[in-house]
């Protein structure tokens, strides 16, 4: 109940809102700082840009709206994992050519356009995804495996929240609506249980206005321990 009730008047106040209305209530103008990265850091992707629907735009706002009451926090998303990780990549880490998997197509609104919100108190990630046409399955629908990769990371950004350094170990998806290529839909996830090295989380995939369930998931994330993940880390060298 806490979980729809947190989301429900997020839901609720965008299936309320017919396309008049958001034409007459135009989308509030964004602080500079929500609509460019910050000078001197690695592009954050996790910003509107022209691909970004009205709907897209519209929870991007309600949620930052949430982000200034403190619960919820918007989370920087890069082309790099490293880049992640607050000083890592400027401790002389030799650059890889490598690219986060969500974020390998460069052109806007054809890939994964996404931003993942945290809200600490209820271990808890909830992603607004918008997927584009590169990721196509059946025709005009997002492949299930694009589905998987942006559950996959918003579950997992989640486990990262608890136990840092986690890999996945399980990922159960049941598949219950095709995602329409250029929709919005919430992947909203959360920890479930820890026990250990052992983070168990659960995810749902829901239309933006809450009236159709896409896809619910559960996974199983491992704490990487320092020596197995330097080995792990040997082993992929
Ligand atoms: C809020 C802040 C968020 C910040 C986010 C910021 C940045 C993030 C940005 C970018 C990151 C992008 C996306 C988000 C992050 C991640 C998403 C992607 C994650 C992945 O895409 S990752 C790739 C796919 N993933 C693999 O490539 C793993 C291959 N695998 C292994 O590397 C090992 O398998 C490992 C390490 C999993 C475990 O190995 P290990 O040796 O450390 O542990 P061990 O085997 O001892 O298992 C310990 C206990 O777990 C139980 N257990 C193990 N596996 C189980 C299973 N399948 N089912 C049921 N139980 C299982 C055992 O039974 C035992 O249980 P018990 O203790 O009770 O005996």
């Amino acid at each position: 109940p806490l979980r729809s009730a947190a989301v429900g008047p997020l839901l609720s106040g965008s299936s309320g809102r017919s396309r008049r209305d958001a034409a007459a209530h135009p989308v509030p103008p964004r602080s500079p700082q929500a609509l460019c990265s910050q000078p001197g850091r690695p592009k954050d992707y996790a910003l509107p840009n022209a691909s970004w629907s009205r709907d897209m735009l519209d929870l991007y706002d309600r949620f930052l709206a949430m982000t200034k009451e403190g619960l919820w926090k918007r989370i920087p998303s890069y082309n790099n994992v490293l880049d992640h990780i607050p000083g890592k990549a400027l401790r002389g880490l030799p650059s890889r050519d490598t690219r986060l998997f969500l974020r390998s197509i460069e052109a806007e609104g054809v890939g994964f356009e996404y931003v993942m919100f945290l809200n600490s108190s209820e271990k808890r990630v909830v992603c607004l995804f918008q997927p584009g046409s590169y990721l196509e399955g059946h025709p005009g629908f997002a492949h299930g495996g694009s589905i998987a990769t942006i559950i996959d990371s918003t579950i997992g950004s989640c486990a990262i929240f608890v136990a840092g350094r986690v890999m996945t170990a399980n990922l159960s998806i049941n598949y219950m609506s095709p995602v329409p290529l250029g929709s919005v839909v919430l992947v909203d996830s959360k920890v479930d249980k820890v026990e250990g090295r052992k983070v168990f989380l659960s995810c749902k995939v829901q239309s933006v206005d809450g009236g159709t369930l896409h896809a619910e998931a559960t996974a199983l994330f491992i704490q990487l321990d320092a020596t197995k993940s330097q080995k792990q880390q040997a082993s992929c060298q």
